[in-house]
């Protein structure tokens, strides 16, 4: 049995956020994630996981301004100030819906340079030394360069080593599917080379990131070999829906 979390940022979108949720449990999801709760007062979140019966697999750190183009802070040398207060408030929403995930975003730098290399591992040992008390993993993600040009972290070999170099017990990876057929790897190799290294796992058909099952990655070998390796975390939903959500929840069939 694996464990689907359906994203709020992505499924369900001609509805407004708050009602997302009752409408993913309403088709049998057990959890939810989404990119930011942060419009909403954490207590608003927790009314609204409450109300649905859902519980909070996953959401990400403020990343600073989405909206002038930032994608996270933690490894902007400029941004380490900043960086620490977007700990303390994404702690602050965890800890009010008990959410155990935490995504942490790089942000757009540069992969070779030194100065920005530094400042992510020490900003992901703050944070990971932050989240461990509250009983939180600290995720870290490779995103591909055709969806965000430009972001720091884009490989998986790149993740792990980074995870190795922190060597924080709460500090995963965050393996999204999508973007590493998007960077044109194997996606079962990915995970064998991870191991227990992931903390969190998300899925969308590749390249048109709509339903599993659409495009050109088979996604019936991979659940196969999740369930081979014992994984027993969330995996999250982060697709856009072909048509409307509810009519393309088929790709579940026998997975769940
Ligand atoms: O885009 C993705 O993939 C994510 O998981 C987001 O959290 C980052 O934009
Ligand atoms: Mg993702």
């Amino acid at each position: 049995m694996l464990n689907f979390a359906a994203n709020l940022s992505f499924l369900f979108p001609t509805q407004a956020f708050p009602d997302r949720f009752a409408a993913a449990s309403g088709v049998g999801f057990k959890a939810c994630e989404y990119l930011f709760p942060y419009d909403y007062e954490p207590d608003e979140i927790q009314g609204l996981l409450e109300k649905s019966g859902l519980k909070q697999a996953l959401f990400n750190l403020p990343p600073g301004d989405w909206n002038a183009g930032e994608r996270g802070l933690a490894a902007i040398p400029t941004r380490v100030q900043d960086f620490a207060a977007s700990v303390e408030t994404a702690l602050r929403y965890a800890e009010a819906t008990g959410c155990q995930n935490l995504h942490i975003m790089a942000g757009n730098a540069d992969p070779q340079s030194t100065a920005m290399q530094d400042t992510f591992l020490s900003n992901l040992s703050h944070a990971a030394v932050r989240l461990h008390d509250a009983g939180i993993t600290a995720l870290i993600e490779p995103i591909n360069p055709t969806d965000m040009p430009g972001y720091f972290l884009t490989e998986v070999d790149q993740a792990l080593g980074i995870i190795d170099a922190v060597a924080a017990p709460n500090l995963k990876l965050q393996y999204d599917c999508y973007h590493r057929a998007m960077v044109g790897k194997d996606v079962i190799a990915g995970l064998e080379l991870a191991g227990d290294r992931i903390g969190h796992i998300q899925i969308a058909g590749a390249p048109g990131r709509n339903e599993p099952g659409t495009g050109t990655l088979d996604y019936a070998p991979i659940f196969m070999r999740l369930q081979a390796m014992g994984y027993d975390g969330w995996i999250g939903c982060e697709y856009r829906p072909a048509g409307k959500t509810v009519d393309g929840l088929n790709w579940q069939a026998g997975w769940v």
